[in-house]
């Protein structure tokens, strides 16, 4: 038996959600290690939608340029009846987030660069062929116990200690099952067969859903030449005979000019399954991605989903372990997430079960509501610019929003003070979701993108005016406990002006497309307090600044001393 020095977090799976969280720790300066069962990372396509939420975290980790590459913006998709006219599309052209809605991509790469990213973080250590068997937690942290299978055949025994675990270990996670939480929801048993080609014999883009009786199927243009389709199953056809060479050629001539020659990378066969846990975090051990939840493919949201988990938990573990919050911020990590994720999860049963109607006249009624719901403008966007997808919006958790904190909590009780004054909108509350990301104008730069000038902490947005005018002393001394950056957004008119005047700690960046004032203008809120993951946590007027912040603060947990430490000062420094 070896015993491996200890880590703060141990996370069990290198998939993209383990590799994304141990990229964020990496990131704050955390020490993380990472085992995963399998000898190498996976290399065949399963995810084939990113989207902006997904790409945002990415270049807040630094890896937008190696995962790019691997990527096609603009991914449209198209569902289309049995005799192929479109019922429905899916084209989103907004850019809020700094980024294309929705992109195709190539998951084992995109993947491999999560992973290589983490070759820059001298405390992150990923073994494979590491795996974990049983885990032991106390009050003083967890203890994973794992098998290595030596290259003599012999194994060996290793134990790896931390403060805190995070299962990424895909639907079947242990870790979800020792912490024995439920996993409720459904799984169909609508079986369906994934082929996947690198040497893409239609070479169209862009993602068609045959929403066909005789038997659905899907179409999907990646990256690299490569194709995906998939072809849904009747119960009678048997597995090892759906996967041969022979009858994938069969199901692909109505598809494919001469199906003869194609060079598969996989064939197999996949069941969609739509589950949530119960919770995401029991004690020390926490679980994300697939362990937390399931969903079928349709809304291309499962890889996302565990990005967004990764995205939340990251800082908040960080949090916890510099001392900037108590342990029961990491309570949050369900309250925020599981809602979303169970949102995501039945969005994408719904749509599932509007492509795999193969009763006649069902099939009838939904290509005649179809064609008389595609007249009407609105309801043809609510579609077309994918405004059915659910975004998230934190009702609780990290945040201070007057106008729907829970009754009873720190939060409300200090909100509830603010007095309101007539033109504060306070109908449209910003509070619990994501801050966009426009472009700005900084001293040494032009037409930035928001999050590659503010860093990846903590930062207090000011509409025209100096944070430090604005605030009072002691309400700055506790932003710079918690290592906030201060920020200036001011019109591109004032930017020189706001540079010679204002705080000389504090950053001014131009406003020089009117997209950051049109956003103010329609949410009277000019103080945001941003966290680290982009959400906004507070808005406020500069007057109901102090108490927001108190709000917020106590919404973390904040233990008594805010200051930072050493490794995270260096770590915030980015
Ligand atoms: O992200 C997308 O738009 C593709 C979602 C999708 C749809 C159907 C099958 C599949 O594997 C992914």
């Amino acid at each position: 038996m070896n015993s491996i020095p200890s880590s703060e977090v141990l996370i069990i799976g290198a998939g993209p959600a383990g590799l994304m969280l141990a990229n964020i720790l990496g990131m704050y300066g955390r020490s993380v290690t990472v085992l995963e069962a399998r000898d190498e990372l996976i290399d065949y396509p399963r995810g084939v939608g990113l989207d902006d939420e997904s790409l945002r975290t990415i270049q807040t980790v630094g890896l937008v340029d190696t995962v790019l590459p691997h990527t096609a913006p603009q991914h449209i998709m198209r569902l289309v009846n049995g005799s192929g006219k479109t019922i429905m599309i899916n084209n989103p052209q907004t850019r809020e987030f700094g980024w294309d809605r929705k992109h195709a991509f190539i998951q084992p790469e995109v993947d491999k660069a999560l992973y290589a990213g983490l070759a820059q973080y001298p405390n992150i250590n990923v073994h494979f062929g590491h795996l974990v068997e049983d885990v032991i937690e106390d009050a003083a942290g967890v203890t994973a116990i794992a098998r290595v299978t030596n290259a003599d055949g012999t194994e060996t025994e290793h134990r790896f200690s931390a403060q805190y675990l995070v299962g990424c270990e895909g639907g079947k996670s242990p870790t979800r099952k020792r912490m024995g939480v439920s996993f409720e929801g459904d799984s169909p048993s609508t079986r369906w067969l994934v082929v996947d080609v690198d040497n893409d014999p239609l070479g169209t883009p862009n993602v068609f859903l045959g929403a066909d009786p005789k038997r659905p199927y899907v179409s999907i243009g990646l990256p690299h030449a490569v194709r995906r389709w998939e072809f849904m199953l009747h119960d009678h056809e048997d597995e090892s005979v759906v996967t041969s060479k022979e009858w994938v050629a069969e199901m692909l001539k109505d598809h494919v000019p001469d199906p003869h020659n194609l060079s598969y990378i996989r064939r197999r066969v996949f069941t969609h399954h739509g589950r949530v846990a119960g919770s995401f975090r029991k004690g020390r051990q926490l679980i994300a991605g697939d362990a937390a939840h399931l969903m079928p493919v349709w809304m291309g949201q499962g890889w996302n989903s565990g990005m967004r988990d990764a995205t939340n938990l990251g800082w908040k573990l960080t949090s916890v372990l510099t001392g900037t919050a108590g342990e029961d911020i990491l309570d949050t990590y369900t309250s925020e997430r599981k809602d979303h994720a169970k949102a995501m999860v039945d969005l994408s049963m719904t749509l599932g079960s509007v492509i795999k109607i193969t009763n006649p006249l069902a099939v009838a009624a939904r290509d005649a509501a179809s064609s008389v719901l595609n007249l009407f403008p609105s309801a043809k966007s609510y579609f077309s610019d994918m405004r059915f997808k659910p975004m998230p919006r934190y009702t609780a958790g990290v945040l201070a929003d007057p106008t729907t904190q829970a009754s009873g909590t720190a939060a409300a009780k200090l909100t509830s003070k603010l007095i309101p004054v007539k033109t504060a909108n306070r109908k449209v509350s910003p509070v619990g979701v994501q801050f966009p990301q426009p472009r700005v104008n900084s001293q040494l730069d032009e037409n930035l993108l928001l999050d590659d000038v503010i860093g990846n902490w903590w930062t207090v947005l000011v509409w025209g005016n100096d944070p430090k005018d604005v605030l009072p002393a002691h309400s700055i001394k506790a932003l710079e406990a918690l290592g906030a950056k201060l920020v200036a957004l001011v019109p591109e008119t004032q930017r020189e002006w706001a540079q010679e005047h204002m705080s000389e700690d504090v950053l001014v960046l131009g406003d020089h497309t009117g997209a950051v004032k049109k956003w103010f203008d329609e949410r009277p809120t000019p103080m945001i307090f941003l966290r680290p993951d982009r959400f906004v946590a507070g808005a406020c007027l500069h007057q109901h600044g102090p108490a927001t912040l108190q709000a917020i603060l106590d919404s973390m947990g904040s233990a008594a001393d805010h200051s930072p430490s050493k490794a995270q000062d260096s770590a915030l420094a980015v």
